[in-house]
């Protein structure tokens, strides 16, 4: 038996049918959801994925408000381009793409944003609201992998889940959400410090991979019928994508995310999904005067 799919692409395209609805009720109202994106430098995989997330947006009619700076850009350019775009009323949310140039301190970027904005769901206030359980956006990863499961009929409730990482955008956060009542999984957090990651990763019912080690999970630290994400995004010398979840797992998973085609087009999906709340939250301020 092989795992069934947990299906990112289709998934993502039944959020973005839902979020043109929305977007059409809110133009109706007057208000246009509009995402920035602000692309420091020309990183070729950056760029491609700052194109992708302007074509989402006019597949489901938010408007487009691209900036970009020189890799050569200082400090105090970058935050004043954060500042128009805050002010900017056309920009309902946006994101910096990540990373920064050497030398440039992303953390003072991002707590210059205005959190109203926050179209990534990680800024600090973000993240803080997260944790204190006010409403708020959510980060795209974390929150995308829990509407991939939900959408296939993945049990979270009462789940054992194991997350593998604790980086900034999936391992640290994918806990938090994870967490709430609303989902009401038990979570593990394991990371290089983990002294037996076998022994957790066999207790799992759900697997969250994103340490960024190919192949880290393999197929016989796997609970049959497992469900098991793969985040990981490493390179081989082809330049093709590499998981962190070995292609024999599928043997034994009773679901798999794929990489590609899985949680990757669910962060861009929940990208949209914070930018059009944002409008709506905007939207019910002004008729709430
Ligand atoms: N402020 C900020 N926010 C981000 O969300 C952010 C960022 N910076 N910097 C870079 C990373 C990377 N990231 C991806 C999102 C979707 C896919 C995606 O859709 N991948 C496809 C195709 C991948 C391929 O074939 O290359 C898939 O998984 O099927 C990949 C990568 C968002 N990031």
């Amino acid at each position: 038996m092989t795992a069934q799919i947990l299906d990112g692409k289709a998934t993502a395209a039944a959020i973005k049918s839902d979020l043109t609805a929305r977007v059409a009720a809110l133009k109706e109202r007057g208000v246009t959801p509009g995402l920035g994106t602000l692309l420091v430098g020309d990183d070729p995989g950056s760029r491609w994925y700052v194109n992708g997330k302007h074509r989402d947006c006019a597949q489901v009619g938010i408007a487009s408000i691209q900036r970009e700076l020189p890799g050569t850009a200082s400090q105090e350019e970058i935050e004043a381009v954060v500042r128009e775009l805050n002010e900017n009323p056309e920009c309902t949310g946006y994101i910096v793409q990540l990373p920064l140039p050497k030398g440039i301190d992303a953390n003072r970027v991002l707590e210059l944003m205005d959190p109203a904005k926050d179209a990534d769901g990680l800024h600090p206030v973000s993240l803080g609201r997260l944790v204190l359980g006010i409403e708020g956006p959510l980060p795209c990863t974390p929150y995308g992998i829990v509407q991939l499961l939900r959408h296939h009929g993945v049990e979270i409730k009462g789940a054992n889940v194991v997350v593998v990482g604790r980086g900034i955008t999936i391992g640290r956060p994918m806990p938090l959400v994870l967490t709430r009542k609303s989902e009401n999984a038990t979570v593990t957090q394991c990371h290089t410090g983990t002294r037996d990651l076998s022994a957790h990763l066999r207790q799992a019912d759900i697997v969250v991979a994103a340490a960024g080690v190919p192949h880290l999970i393999k197929p016989e630290d796997v609970k049959p019928g497992a469900a098991v994400l793969d985040v990981g995004v490493s390179r081989d010398e082809h330049g093709k994508i590499v998981g962190d979840v070995h292609p024999g797992v599928a043997e034994v998973a009773g679901w798999v995310a794929p990489n590609p085609g899985g949680v990757g087009p669910m962060t861009r999906a929940q990208l949209l999904v914070n930018v059009v709340e944002a409008a709506e939250r905007a939207a019910a301020d002004l008729s709430e005067g």
